[in-house]
């Protein structure tokens, strides 16, 4: 098969039009000339992080060549507000603008240029890492996010093959300078996939990492049939009946509640998981990213940890913590934490069935320091709170 061929395979079904994610790298400049080539309808984004000199310059690359190619091209641009782990922070930035780029074009699919070089690199960073299947699984072919399809139609070639097939059309691509600063973990993996013993090969562990994917899947299906028997949602909490559960499945249902109570984005420590299951078995409460856990009657109890929330206020109509408040306009009021100052003019909070922790990082409206309404206490005073839904898998 022709490399185009490939490409077209990896991006079955092939969209109306096609976005396409060009950092100016030689991995996504091949992706924007083979989709040019297979005669696609394209837009293609660029998001100049303004970390690299360089940067803005590449992005101007990028953007006079899909001129030349005839594909309509934007900038985005980020700056780093300092906070959290530099690359994950960008890395999720650029995902958050092109999505919010793609809504805005139109444009239902998504393409990034990641390669099977990636793939391999990743398995290395992550088994060094002490990783476990899904941390070693290859990262998804193709996946729904927000409403928009991701996918990489690169997964399965070879960076090599892509350079090659660039350097034979004449077109030149941007060295990320740090690529080969052994600094980053990333350019420590290639430097130790180009040195890989025992006739081991990038191609090898790309395959292994394609064979964890398969039984990762095959996990995923197991754990929603799980959740659909042991995991109940009760308003904000959740509860999880661990009879007769594998421990691992178990393991995953406590993970997917705190994915969504504890809101952090990335999965927890597994021995911060793994000691919190712990005392849950031995009847003692535990926490993980400001996600609280009791046993209870033989079920755990999920909740809100009020320490998480207690200094969380925002306008009415924002969304906080996970819920959204609709109730009677009125000026000068807030939404904020329950708390147990709160509490306290709730007396009939016993009525709704929720423990009192959990009722604690329940939402209230609040005009300074009286409160308004508790919806989840027993005081709804005309005001009502929807929850987001839980989520499905964190990271692709
Ligand atoms: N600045 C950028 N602008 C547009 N797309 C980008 C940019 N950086 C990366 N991409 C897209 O993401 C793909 C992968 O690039 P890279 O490996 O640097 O990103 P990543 O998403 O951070 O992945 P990883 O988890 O491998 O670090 C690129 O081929 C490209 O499609």
């Amino acid at each position: 098969m022709t490399l185009r061929q490939r490409f077209l395979q990896g991006l079955e079904p092939a969209p109306p039009v096609l976005g396409l994610a060009v950092s100016g790298g030689g991995d996504s400049v091949a992706l924007l000339a083979l989709a040019v080539e297979a005669g696609l309808t394209c837009r293609a984004v660029t998001v100049d992080h303004g970390l690299r000199p360089e940067a803005a310059a590449e992005a101007r690359d990028v953007a006079a060549l899909c001129a030349r190619l005839g594909v309509p091209h934007r900038t985005l641009r980020w700056s780093w507000d300092g906070r959290g782990n530099l690359p994950d922070a960008a890395r999720r930035a650029r995902r958050a603008l092109i999505a919010s780029w793609a809504r805005d074009e139109g444009v239902g699919t998504v393409a990034l240029g990641h390669t099977r070089d990636d793939v391999a690199e990743t398995f290395l960073m992550r088994l060094a890492r002490g990783a476990g299947l899904d941390g070693l699984a290859a990262m998804s072919a193709r996946w729904d996010e927000g409403g928009l399809t991701w996918c990489r139609p690169l997964i399965g070639i070879g960076r090599q093959e892509l350079r090659d097939a660039l350097a034979e059309r004449g077109l030149t691509w941007a060295e990320d300078p740090t690529n080969d600063d052994p600094a980053y973990d990333r350019a420590r993996a290639r430097a130790a996939l180009a040195a890989l013993p025992l006739g081991l090969t990038t191609e090898r562990l790309a395959d292994v990492a394609g064979h964890l994917a398969a039984a990762r899947r095959a996990l995923d299906a197991a754990t929603a049939t799980a959740a659909r028997h042991h995991l109940q949602v009760d308003r904000g909490d959740v509860l999880i009946d661990p009879q007769g559960l594998e421990p691992e499945l178990l393991r995953r249902l406590v993970l997917r509640g705190i994915a969504w109570i504890g809101g952090a984005g990335y999965p927890p420590r597994a021995a911060a998981v793994a000691r919190a299951l712990e005392a849950l078995t031995v009847g003692r409460p535990a926490s993980v990213q400001g996600c609280g856990m009791v046993a209870q009657n033989g079920r755990f109890r999920l909740y809100r940890d009020w320490s998480a929330v207690r200094g969380l206020r925002v306008p009415v109509g924002a969304r906080w913590d996970r819920w959204r408040l609709t109730g009677p306009a009125q000026d000068g009021v807030t939404i904020a934490a329950l708390g147990p100052e709160g509490l306290l003019c709730c007396p009939e909070w016993r009525a709704e069935g929720l423990p009192r922790r959990s009722l604690m990082a329940s939402p209230a409206v609040w005009e300074g320091a009286n409160l308004v309404a508790a919806p989840l206490a027993g005081r709804a005073e005309g005001w009502s709170a929807a929850l987001d839904p839980p989520p499905g898998r964190i990271s692709h």
